[in-house]
């Protein structure tokens, strides 16, 4: 038998499948799925690996064979298994790249590579192998991954000669991340009949046996510490009945569980969906009931009751006996979301997040693996959630940035999402009030069955939207953040009792700092970005790297004592509301308030509770929050996002204002926004304040096709870094030369290629940047072309010290 092997940390190049023969012994046990250690390269230095598949024969003539077996069942299936592959092909990485994506990081393994001593004399004159026995038989064994690291000379040739030698012999080691919780339990091994016989025959200590006994005869098992403590007798008599054979001894697998806030779903209204909602949720029914693979857009103006019309058709796939996975774009929307769907369906659902501790996702991943969960609700990387026969996966707020992964691989959760409902026969459902211009071109063209809700639930309407000219506060010289219409509204709202969201952009918002006598702003040394302000520790931080450094008011370029922070955050707004509504209760929520594991949810439940009365925040307050007392909305800057160099500038505009608005009188009371702007006549805020989804899809499709952008093409980027400024340039022109004569060889049409440039960050983490960016559909033929590139780039030895990655259709 063959194994066909992926080994762990290959460059790009390398990365290939390796076979590798199967000892007898492992035959049977050994499957596709499960990780190995084998020997690889010419040293056969011990690695780790994945089984990706089976085969009789090789085509190669002498093998080497798999060292050992880590995992006694599959971590991956097959159908993961495929996705490893699949994320190869689709986004340049490596298999282990893939698999690390897919494996919480609990429950992977390193390896650790030792050389013990055999006792065997070693009697041949090389000093440094010498040197090594020595220092094997001193200490016992030598820890071959720290002496590579130590020590200046290469070891492995002298290392190679005592193993021949057979002075030392190879063990490694595989440690688990994350350990298993386990306890020792007790259960019965025999009847009930025999295990009274055995009392009444007992010498000795009868009483005692009997009340062990006893207790098991009620339970299925149970832990033996418990066991001693029913039934005050000592450990000893435990081991008594099991070396007996009339009870038996095994280990309990204790799972941790994520910390669970009470759940609120109790006081919630029962769900009797409109006719509008039940319509759609018979159709998307229809469509996931045939078990064959689908794709709907459900679009639903905000507050519509999407989330009720999704849960009422989990509650059906799930009735059917097949598993759901529910995607939802950031972790701060998950605790309104889990709270729905703990009330409903318990310990079956599991959830998946960053904010997790490593234990408790791993064991959220075993839960789901072993079956006992089979609802898995999560950010971006649960869609790779360990769930056999997947019914529905639901995309929440599809169109959201934060489903693109900017690391390795770089993939879009839609992508894997769509990948899986192939697999398993699902039902793929992107839900929005918003959808990306892309998903609805495919569902106008027919490619996604498209699901529409045009109303809210329950007779609310649509907020009443009044857009603020800040070009006539700024006239009569007020320079405030709350201008005078969203002051009013805000005075009117805390009179009615009612609440208020308060959305800052963070972009464009930063407390840069700079100097006012000749414009300089401080940037970070390592990064070529603006620093922010940070009054809470008086320091200028860098976002990108960390770097921090004292304020000083004396310009380093011009001398003047200049340097002042510009631009308003979170803070400053808060100081300016104080000093407007002195007896308000404000609650902010940014980066700085927020990076705490569960705060953003205990400051969202303290909102909804009613302890605040203004709710102020960057990104994370404007989509999903669905609090029955907020009745006004205010953005206090709509302009910041419409000049960014980015294609999408407009969409992101269009959306963010929406969602933000959409937050207001959802549950019967009547909402109001206010948007600030200086460009009151702008198309897209205009839009926006209509709430007119198809007005700005139809502007910004002919904008898109005139332009040529997605979804008329896909955007390719090609990044190369390197800490040096020069040789990352010359690699960038050389491979942009050599793609050029490539594409012109093969005569590729119907592509876009611009020449190497410096990207909007130029250097992040004193690395340079340099990116070649191209227009092109991302078919079978370009990826050909990328995957041959890619491996020239990195075998040419001038390229030395750069990286190179590509990016498709990356957030910006
Ligand atoms: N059929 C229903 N029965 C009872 N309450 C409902 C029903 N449909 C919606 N609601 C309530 O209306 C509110 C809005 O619904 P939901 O959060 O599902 O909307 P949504 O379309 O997901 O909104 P958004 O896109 O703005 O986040 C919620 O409080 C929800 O509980
Ligand atoms: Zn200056
Ligand atoms: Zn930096």
């Amino acid at each position: 038998m063959i194994a066909k092997v992926a080994i762990e940390n290959l460059t790009y190049p390398a990365d290939a499948l390796f076979d590798y023969e199967v000892p007898a012994e492992l035959e049977g046990a050994l499957r596709p799925g499960c990780r190995v250690v084998v020997p690889f390269g010419g040293g056969n230095r011990r690695r780790q690996g994945m089984v990706m598949a089976l085969a009789e024969h090789s085509e190669l003539a002498s093998l080497k064979r798999v060292q050992r077996l880590v995992d006694e069942t599959p971590v991956l299936s097959e159908e993961l298994l495929g996705l490893v592959g699949f994320c190869k092909r689709r986004w340049f990485c490596t298999y282990f790249d893939a698999i690390k994506a897919i494996l919480p990081t609990g429950s992977r393994v390193r390896l650790r590579e030792y050389a013990v001593p055999t006792g065997e004399p070693y009697s041949g004159d090389d000093t440094l192998a010498r040197e090594l026995i020595a220092l094997a038989q001193s200490s016992g064994r030598l820890d071959l991954e720290k002496l590579r690291k130590e020590r200046s000379e290469p070891i492995d040739s002298a290392l190679a000669e005592l193993l021949q030698a057979g002075a030392l012999r190879r063990v490694s080691d595989v440690r688990r991340n994350a350990s298993d919780m386990t306890r020792l339990a007790a259960r019965l091994a025999v009847s009930h009949e025999e295990a009274d016989a055995y009392v009444r025959d007992c010498r000795a200590n009868a009483a005692k046996h009997e009340k062990v006994l006893d207790i098991l005869k009620g339970c299925e098992s149970v832990p033996v510490t418990e066991l001693c403590y029913l039934s005050g007798v000592s450990k000893s008599v435990v081991d008594t009945l099991a070396r007996r054979q009339i009870i038996e001894l095994h280990t309990l697998e204790l799972l941790r569980r994520p910390y669970r806030e009470k759940t609120r779903g109790g006081d919630r209204e029962p769900i009797r969906l409109s006719a509008g909602q039940h319509s759609v949720l018979e159709g998307l029914w229809a469509l996931c009931a045939g078990g064959r693979p689908e794709a709907a857009l459900l679009h639903g103006v905000t507050g519509s009751g999407k989330t009720e019309v999704y849960i009422s058709l989990i509650d059906r796939v799930i009735a059917a006996g097949r598993n759901v996975i529910v995607l939802v774009p950031e972790i701060a929307l998950t605790p309104q979301l889990t709270d729905r769907f703990y009330s409903r369906y318990g310990e079956r659902v599991a959830v998946l997040h960053s904010a997790l501790s490593v234990g408790e996702r791993y064991d959220e991943w075993k839960r789901l693996k072993n079956g006992e969960a089979s609802i898995a609700v999560g950010t971006r990387s649960a869609i790779f959630a360990p769930l056999d026969n997947v019914g529905l996966i639901v995309v929440d707020e599809e169109q959201e940035g934060s489903y693109k992964s900017e690391n390795s691989p770089r993939y879009h959760a839609r992508d894997v999402a769509k990948y899986r409902a192939v697999k398993n026969g699902a039902l793929l459902l992107l839900a929005s009030a918003t959808p990306s211009v892309e998903s609805y071109m495919s569902a106008k063209l027919g490619r996604y069955h498209l699901f529409t809700l045009s109303e809210r639930y329950g007779g609310s309407t649509l907020p009443e939207v009044l857009i603020a000219d800040m070009r006539e506060d700024l006239a009569k010289g007020e320079t405030s953040a709350i201008g005078e219409t969203l002051a009013a509204e805000l005075r009117f709202c805390l009179k009615r009792g009612e609440q208020a969201v308060l959305f800052l952009n963070r972009r464009g918002y930063n407390t840069f700092v700079g100097c006012r006598a000749c414009g300089e702003v401080r940037t970070c040394p390592n990064c070529s970005i603006a620093m922010t302000y940070h009054s809470r520790n008086g320091l200028l931080m860098c976002h990108y790297c960390g770097h921090s450094e004292e304020l000083s008011d004396v310009c380093p370029v011009c001398g003047s004592r200049g340097m002042r922070h510009l631009g308003t955050g979170t803070q400053r707004v808060e100081e300016q509301l104080a000093e407007l509504f002195p007896t308000a209760r404000v609650c902010r929520m940014d980066l700085d308030t927020t990076s705490y594991k569960s705060s953003h949810e205990k400051l969202l439940g303290a909102f909804r509770d009613g302890e605040y009365d203004i709710l102020l925040g960057t990104q994370m307050v404007t989509k999903g929050l669905d609090m029955p007392n907020v009745t006004l909305v205010g953005v206090l800057s709509a302009d910041a996002m419409l000049f960014v160099e980015d294609y999408r500038a407009a969409e992101r505009t269009f959306m963010q204002l929406t969602q933000v608005v959409g937050r207001a009188g959802r549950a019967g009371k009547r909402g109001y926004a206010v948007i600030q702007t200086y460009c009151p006549d702008n198309r897209v805020i205009e839009l926006a304040r209509r709430q007119d989804y198809e007005g700005f899809f139809e502007e910004e499709i002919l904008f898109r096709k005139n332009m040529i952008y997605p979804p008329y093409c896909d955007i390719c980027h090609i990044m190369f870094t390197g800490a040096d400024e020069g040789g990352v340039r010359e690699a960038a022109k050389r491979f942009h030369t050599a793609l050029a004569d490539e594409f012109r060889r093969t005569q590729a049409a119907n592509i876009i290629l611009f020449a190497p440039a410096p990207p909007p960050i130029a250097k992040i983490s004193q690395k340079y940047r340099q990116r070649i960016l191209l227009k092109c559909r991302d078919d079978k033929k370009l990826r050909q072309t990328l995957d041959k590139m890619l491996c020239n780039f990195y075998n040419n030895r001038e390229n030395r010290g750069v990286s190179i990655y590509v990016d498709i259709n990356p957030n910006l």
